[in-house]
């Protein structure tokens, strides 16, 4: 039986086998070491997107003779909230009812960070993210799509020790003039971070600055 894995360590993503999201399947075979930060890259259609959200348990299939571990751990049925995962989505899933901070602070708690550090972690994490201190207090709907993807950002980097980071197009709500420091804020924070990491983006100075290696699908 699968337990939560709280404690377990990290280690490499291995993720081979065909992958299928109602019509669409897509055969994958990617090994991302600890540390190691990965752009994915493809045409609009390729599968990216499709890939991290069944790495993280939000839909899709894997071939029974497929593989998805990390540290050698199989991931494939664990429950989404037992993956220690730190992720970022296009479209930023903050929870409505909790405000900007309070999102940030309960994935650090969740993540084993004590409360009263959690508060602190999320406030600066916030506030080097260039999140206004008087929206910390705000819950989502009272934010502008950056902002909110700000928030969804500060909220990937609160986990302490995940087993696996996804961002998809993580810096894409960011005005163009903001996008060169948050992107040396995520840098900063990655470069610290022992997880592997799959980065999807669109942009050439995204994948040069933070990635390490480049895995074309398709
Ligand atoms: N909810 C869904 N159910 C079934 N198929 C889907 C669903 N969402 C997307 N698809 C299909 O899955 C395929 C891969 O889509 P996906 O979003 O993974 O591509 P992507 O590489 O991330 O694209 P983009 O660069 O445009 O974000 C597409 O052909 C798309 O039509």
């Amino acid at each position: 039986m699968n337990e939560p894995s709280l404690h377990a360590r990290g280690g490499a993503l291995r993720l081979a086998g065909t992958i299928t999201r109602g019509e669409f399947t897509l055969a994958v075979d990617i090994s991302v070491e600890p540390g190691e930060i990965v752009a994915l890259s493809g045409p609009n259609g390729v599968g990216k997107t499709t890939v991290l959200r069944f790495l993280a348990g939000l839909g899709g299939t894997l071939d029974p003779d497929g593989t998805y571990t990390l540290g050698g751990e199989d991931m494939t049925h664990l429950p989404p909230e037992h993956r220690r995962l730190a992720v970022v989505f296009q479209e930023p899933r903050l929870v409505p009812h909790m405000t900007a901070e309070t999102n940030v602070s309960f994935a650090a708690t969740l993540s084993g960070i004590p409360r009263a550090d959690a508060h602190r972690r999320a406030a600066e994490l916030l506030d080097e993210l260039g999140l206004p201190p008087n929206k910390h207090t705000l819950k989502p709907t009272k934010l502008s799509g950056g902002q909110r993807g700000r928030v969804a950002i500060a909220r990937a980097l609160a986990a302490q020790s995940p087993r696996l980071r996804l961002l998809d197009e993580p810096l894409a709500a960011i005005d163009a003039p903001s996008r060169g420091p948050l992107r040396d804020v995520l840098a900063r924070h990655l470069a610290d971070s022992d997880a592997p990491t799959i980065l999807v983006t669109h942009d050439p100075t995204d994948v040069k600055a933070l990635a390490t290696r480049d895995i074309p699908l398709g």
